[in-house]
């Protein structure tokens, strides 16, 4: 038993088990088994943990510290992450012609994608994003690059390749027969690798670039693997114009995705802002969920997503940065937009209710996992579910943190702090399933065997010889095989 106990903490644990409450479990002992949580006691009861598991020790949190679960982002382009930050400056549709294309089409260069997958993922890992909804490229080769860096470095996704055969430039598009093979050929390489952290995912890219063959094509593979579908819906008026016009027999794009079988409970569509309420009624019978990007939404959407109003007609919603389309690849930034995209719907009257931080973290977790059919694995801390954490330390003292802390603060008001003022500097450790993720521990250790500073650049050392990265305290490839219960 005790072999198999992989962390013992003793301090704060704060989570959203419902929209808009936050709890703190304060002063517990949380027990991590193969990856697990396998018990939360009293603190008082820490010397009867110990024997019952037979720790050596169980690790105590300093006052500034505690836990919260990892963020799931249910909307990142992959081969985007390169530029993000830059050119947002024409519509969505110019844009994808403009920059997307050509940039997903440079991933034909496996050793860029290889050192570029590597970057995305470690930053998004240190960001706190310990679960992303992946969108792939079009070639297939490329791909298996981004599943196999997401392997090695420890964290947990839903990966596709996506697929397009039409009103695509003729550099980057395919015919219908090889997209569909590409398509299953990378869902099984990704189901091949038995990796419980890693699922495939169908993905037509949106409705405007793919026939209604490729569309159906598509459902029957999701349907044979039972495979996560994503796509992007009624996301602004250059988008769904276009379906209307190629598509005049359905009314809405919801119409043609369902006439194409392609919403399911396992399928996330992306912004949703001209979504009816008969639009969402439908997905919500099916089970589909939306990923709401609010800040792509406020660069390219038109109009804006109203949360409250959809998850009240019963839908599912997570949370999604939408790298590149969104400039940001931090999930606490796409939480404060959250807010303010609510705070927009009431300033113009269209809407009553704001959200709080606490229901955009309910959104950055708990409704994320719900949108990737996770959250009996992720999102809470609760006994048998899967550690994904984040250690935050709000102190890191002097200005070397993003905000201050005062005394006669109390733990919640310095974690609104952090939700609103802070960013990776305060996420001192990231955990996926074992933990720390292996992006965590490819920083340079401070205390072995599980402290590990956020701070210094990792980032110069793509390409570093492996003699090199263990002189700096950076895993040897057996360590990172060990942060990983996958076979
Ligand atoms: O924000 C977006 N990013 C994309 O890459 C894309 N493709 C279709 N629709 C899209 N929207
Ligand atoms: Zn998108």
């Amino acid at each position: 038993m005790a072999a198999d106990v992989t962390h013992a903490f003793r301090g704060t644990f704060y989570h959203t088990p419902s929209y808009g409450r936050l709890d703190a479990l304060r002063d517990v002992v949380v027990v991590i088994q193969d990856g697990s949580i396998a018990r939360i006691a009293e603190g008082s009861e820490e010397a009867a943990v110990r024997d019952e598991y037979g720790l050596a020790e169980v690790r105590q949190l300093e006052a500034s510290q505690y836990f919260v679960p990892g963020f799931i982002d249910t909307h990142v382009h992959a081969p985007q992450y390169h530029y993000t930050g830059t050119g947002t400056d024409v519509p969505l549709m110019e844009w994808l012609r403009k920059y997307t294309f050509p940039a997903e089409t440079s991933f034909q260069d496996l050793d860029a994608a290889r050192q570029r997958y590597s970057l995305l993922v470690k930053r998004f890992l240190a960001n706190g994003t310990t679960t992303a909804m992946y969108y792939g490229s079009l070639h297939l080769q490329p791909n298996l690059v981004l599943v196999d860096s997401i392997e090695r470095l420890g964290q947990r996704a839903v990966v596709g390749k996506v697929n397009m055969d039409r009103h695509s430039p003729d550099d980057y598009i395919e015919n219908t027969s090889d997209g569909l093979r590409d398509a299953e050929a990378f869902v099984t390489y990704t189901l091949d690798k038995k990796c419980s952290r890693i699922q495939p995912c169908i993905t037509p890219r949106f409705i405007p670039t793919c026939t209604p063959e490729l569309m159906k094509g598509l459902a029957a593979i999701a349907s044979k693997y039972g495979c996560h579908i994503q796509s992007h819906i009624s996301e602004c008026c250059g988008e769904v114009n276009c379906v209307r016009e190629m598509h005049p027999d359905y009314a809405s794009d919801a119409a043609v995705f369902e006439e194409m079988g392609l919403l399911t409970s396992r399928t996330v569509m992306a912004h949703g802002t001209l979504l009816s309420d008969e639009d969402i009624r439908h997905l919500a019978r099916r089970g589909t969920a939306v990923s709401h990007c609010p800040l792509s939404n406020f660069i390219f959407g038109d109009a804006f997503f109203k949360v409250n109003h959809a998850l009240s007609l019963g839908l599912k919603v997570g949370l999604g940065t939408d790298v590149a389309g969104g400039i940001s690849p931090s999930m606490l930034s796409a939480q404060r937009m959250a807010v303010v995209n609510s705070r927009c719907l009431r300033a113009h009257k269209l809407a009553k209710d704001v959200i709080t931080f606490k229901e955009a973290l309910w959104l950055a977790t708990v409704g994320g996992a719900q949108a990737l059919d996770m959250s009996d694995r992720v999102g809470t801390f609760e006994v048998g579910k899967e550690f994904d954490a984040l250690l935050v330390d709000t102190n890191l003292g002097g200005t070397s943190g993003p905000f201050d802390v005062f005394p006669g603060e109390d733990d919640d008001q310095r974690f609104e702090k952090f939700i609103n003022l802070g960013d990776d500097r305060n996420l001192i450790e990231v955990y996926v399933q074992v933990g720390p993720s292996s992006s965590a521990s490819d920083r340079t250790s401070r205390t072995p065997p599980w402290r590990f500073s956020v701070r210094g650049s990792d980032y110069a050392v793509v390409g570093t010889d492996m003699q090199t990265l263990l002189s700096l305290g950076y895993p040897s490839p057996n360590r990172v095989k060990q942060a990983c219960t996958c076979p």
